[in-house]
């Protein structure tokens, strides 16, 4: 299987055109100077980064992305036409990296930001420019300078507030879709979420992006199911959302497989701030929530109790990782009808 945060892509700018040979030829007029124009500019590839776009997966059906070249000059001294510039469109959070797959050729962190990939070659000169006192006819003109080839990787990191963590089936994409303007796909078999998934998440008068990824198993860090891949994504998160399934036979076991997992990945990642969640609890009666919250407590410390589909405890989980996340980075929640809803 194919993850669509990665994506080889070539890429060519335009030649230039080439520079005309030409003449004046007008009546009475015996010898018409030169007046080839010059070729018009290749076309640049650039990458820009914009909104509403968390996947690469649209640079799985399309990998080449070739400018136009310029047009040749003409004669009456007329320039060829400039090639059009080709912009791949990205996601924010793309970073772009060289053949090598390692060299980082940009960072788009932000909406708007733009990077130029391969310049367009220059056109080449007509005879026009070649004209001097001793000759006033030159027969030269230049070749347009050649477009660059080359081959890139874009490697997508998103950046969310807050990432959602748990086993398979923990109940993650169901709590981001009662959460938050995502509609992630939602099934009673594990890795229902194989693309990570974006929601901005509103509570009181602030607003944050969580990130639903895949779900971890043992031994994902070296790349067993498909959580490694997706560790990465979280590394930008100021919060990590551990939900633990409150059905399962030992909550304390599947809180521990996940945690080492994060130790397993290294960085900072097990450093994170982390809210630890008993989730699905409307499937347990107030013994069995007791006895599964000890237990769990047990191991992870503090743990909060909420149900994705009976919302119990849903608001409480938003107020801890609102006050978790910090100002600096929460957006101030808007009513839709001023801007629409924000997409990341
Ligand atoms: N009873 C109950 N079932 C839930 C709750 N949340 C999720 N489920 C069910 O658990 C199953 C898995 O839910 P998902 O939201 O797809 O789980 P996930 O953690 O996103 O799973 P992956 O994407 O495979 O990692 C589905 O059948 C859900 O209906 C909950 O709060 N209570
Ligand atoms: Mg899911």
């Amino acid at each position: 299987m194919k993850f669509l945060d990665l994506a080889k892509v070539y890429i060519r700018s335009g030649g230039g055109g080439s520079g005309a040979i030409s003449f004046r030829r007008e009546k009475f007029v015996e010898y018409g100077g030169p007046d080839g124009g010059d070729g018009g500019r290749g076309g640049d590839v650039w990458a820009e980064a914009v909104d509403g776009l968390n996947t690469l997966i649209d640079f799985r059906y399309q990998q080449h992305f070739f400018a136009k070249s310029g047009q040749p000059g003409m004669g009456k001294q007329r320039t060829g036409r400039d090639g059009d510039d080709v912009v791949l469109r990205v996601p924010v959070g793309t970073e772009i990296l060289d053949e090598d797959e390692e060299t980082v050729i940009a960072d788009l962190t932000e909406v708007g930001q733009r990077v130029l990939l391969a310049k367009g070659g220059n056109g080449g000169w007509g005879n026009l420019h070649f004209k001097t006192a001793t000759n006033q006819a030159p027969r030269r003109a230049n070749p347009g300078q050649e477009g660059v080839e080359r081959t890139i990787w874009l490697r997508l990191k998103l950046i969310a507030d807050v990432g959602l963590l748990g086993l398979p089936n923990a109940g993650k994409s169901t709590f981001l879709a009662a959460t938050s303007n995502a509609r992630p796909k939602i099934a009673d078999y594990p890795f229902t979420t194989l693309v990570p998934n974006l929601g901005v998440v509103g509570v009181d008068d602030a607003e944050f992006v969580v990130a639903d990824i895949p779900g971890l198993i043992e031994g994902a860090h070296e790349g067993r199911g498909l959580g490694d891949l997706f560790l990465g994504h979280v590394e930008r998160c100021a919060v990590l959302l551990h939900l633990v399934d409150a059905t399962a036979e030992d909550v304390a076991q599947d809180w521990r497989t996940i945690i080492d997992e994060l130790e397993a990945y290294g960085g900072a990642l097990a450093d994170k701030p982390r809210v630890t969640v008993l989730n699905k609890i409307d499937a347990l009666d107030d013994e069995e929530r007791a006895e599964k919250k000890a237990e769990l407590e047990a191991v992870a410390g503090e743990v909060m109790l909420m149900s994705g589909v009976s919302r119990e405890g849903v608001t409480e989980v938003l107020r801890t990782l609102r006050a978790q996340i910090g100002a600096d980075r929460l957006r101030q929640r808007k009513d839709e009808e001023d801007t629409g809803p924000w997409q990341p």
